[in-house]
This record gives structure tokens, sequence and C-alpha cells, in this order.
């Protein structure tokens, strides 16, 4: 295994001008593995991104890679970061291949070791088929597709990726998943989503945001814990549901042709022939985000 230094944020801040706090007080230590960043829309991850990707600045607070300052000296993170902003843009007149033998001139790879580089990720990201298409002409998922394979040219060290699976189709997400687990064997892989299931299966770690501040992190297994023994299904009937929902911090609803399935967080059984489940993921993030979190476990 190769050495994988860690990237660290002590006590980041992010003020932006006009004062809205984006990122408050964040601690976080990522070493090789895949760390899930789990957060609702507007929670910060962008920013945090974007400050651990040295694009932003904090306002407060040090990034350190590898024990270096990379607010002060961000040379000694870029050598070795691909990121995919979630706002990823591109040249629509070029095709991919153009496009990233642009990008790699940029990062100052060869141009021979380009060549062979960008074919081997064109394979990985689907798109052999697809070299000759101006990227004007590409869909959002094939936009991010490319957008993930300028992130891997320079075979990083760190990689961040900014909701990556956004506009990505079922097939791609299972592939692109499988993908960053095998990259996050000896990297620093950083993964923001709002979508659980972007990281229940992948990720060694999990952090939750929201409001800027790190409510919880830790490997799944220890964060679902915490909600284990506090999660419920049942089938009700529509007023019967309507009620529990009321009640309960609810999850998953199904209609079966038995009635309206729920899965509930409760401290005791939130109905007669409720039925106890192992929690997943979506529990821990409906406690912690949703609010659940009272009821569920503390
Ligand atoms: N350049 C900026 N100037 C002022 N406020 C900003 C700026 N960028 C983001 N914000 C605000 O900071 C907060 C966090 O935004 P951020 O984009 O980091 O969140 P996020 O978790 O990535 O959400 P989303 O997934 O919706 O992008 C939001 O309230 C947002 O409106």
């Amino acid at each position: 295994m190769i050495d994988s230094p860690a990237l660290e944020l002590v006590d980041v801040t992010k003020t932006y001008k006009g004062g809205k706090r984006a990122v408050d007080g964040v601690t976080l230590r990522c070493g090789p593995g895949l760390l899930g960043l789990l957060g609702p829309n507007g929670a910060g991850k962008s920013t945090l991104m974007r400050i651990c990707a040295t694009v932003t600045r904090p306002t407060g607070g040090r990034v350190l890679y590898d024990g270096t300052d990379v607010v002060s000296r961000p040379g000694a993170l870029r050598g070795v970061l691909g990121y995919l902003p979630q706002d990823f843009g591109v040249y629509p007149h070029l095709t991919a291949r153009e496009f990233l033998s642009y990008l790699a001139a940029l990062k100052g790879l060869a141009a021979r070791a380009a060549r062979a580089r960008i074919d081997e990720l064109l394979e990985l990201v689907n798109l052999t088929e697809a070299v000759r298409t101006p990227l004007g002409e590409y869909s959002g998922g094939m936009l991010r597709r490319v957008g993930i394979a300028q992130a891997l040219l320079a075979d990083p060290r760190v990689l961040i990726v900014d909701e990556p699976t956004a506009g990505l189709d079922p097939e791609e997400r299972v592939r692109f998943r499988a993908m960053l687990s095998d990259l996050a064997e000896d990297r620093v892989v950083l993964l923001s989503t709002h979508i659980v299931s972007d990281i229940e299966s992948v990720a060694s770690d999990v952090a939750v945001v929201t409001g800027g501040r790190l409510l919880r992190r830790g490997t799944p297994e220890a964060l679902l814990a915490e909600v284990d023994g506090h999660v419920w299904e049942t089938v009700a009937g529509p007023s019967e549901a309507a009620a529990l929902r009321e009640r309960h911090p609810t999850g998953r609803v199904i209609r079966t042709a038995d009635g309206i399935r729920l899965r509930l967080l409760s401290d005791t059984p939130p109905a007669a022939g409720a039925v106890r489940v192992p929690p997943d993921l979506e529990d821990l993030y409906l406690a912690v985000v949703g609010g659940g979190v009272r009821e569920a476990a503390r």
C-alpha cells in the first residue's frame, strides 16, 4: 500500500461576505479511505469541499496536508489533488479527449503519458464510444463522467468529489461507487452528497454536517449503533399512518396491498404490531438531520 498522508481540518470556519457562516468550527481528519460527507442542501458541504481543495480560503482555522498548512502553501496539496467541483464546466466545442488533453497540459503531464492515461480514463468512465462527439452534445451524466475523468488525470493521492453522482443514471451510480471504492484503497477520497445511498455501501467513514457544523463523524457501524433499537416498521391504514407520521420521524413510506408500510424512529414501539428492524444509514441521517435524535437515541 502506498503511503497516503492525511488531510486535516482544524476548527475551520468560513464566513462569506455579507455575514453568512457556511462552515462553523469543523475539525476533521481524513486518512486513506472514503469519507462520505453527508448533509442536506445548504449544509456547507460544497464550501467545505472547496476549502479542502484549496479553492476557497477559510476565514478561520487551519487546513493541513501531511502536516503542511495548505492555506498558506496550497501547492503542497494541489500537485496531488483531483477535484470534481459541483459546478464543473467544460468547453462545449471540444471533444472529451481534447478537453482532457488540455487539462493534462495545464497540470503539466507529459503529452505521451497523458495520451495513455486519457485512453485509460475514457475506458474507465465508459466514454470511449463518444470520444468524437463535442462536449456540448453530451448528456448531464456524460459530462459528469468527463468530470470524474479529469479529477483522476494525475492519479491523485487526494480525491475530492462534490455531489459526483448528480445526473448519473442508476447503473452509472453503481459503477461509479465501485470505482471510488477501489480508488479509496490507498487514497484519501472525500465525497459529498445529500443522497445516503451514494455512500452507504462504500464509505469507511461518514461525517454528517448541517448548518455548517459537523454533527457526527465515525464508521458506519459506530454511527448505526446510535439508532440501533430505535427503528421500527409497521403497516397502517391511511389515517393511522398520518397520525404516526405526525408523532415520529419517518423514513421510507411504501404503499403495499396490505396498507402503508412505514419506517419510524421511536424509543418505544410506535404501534401495536410494530417490528424493530436493523438500522441503516438513512435512519441515522433522519435521526441526526431530521430532528429525530431526541426520540431516537438521546
Ligand atoms: N459565495 C457565497 N456567498 C455567500 N453565501 C454563500 C456562498 N456560497 C455558499 N453560500 C451559502 O452558504 C451556505 C452553504 O452553502 P454550500 O453550497 O456550501 O452548501 P451545500 O451543503 O454544498 O449545499 P448544496 O448541495 O445545495 O450546494 C448556504 O446557505 C449558501 O447559500
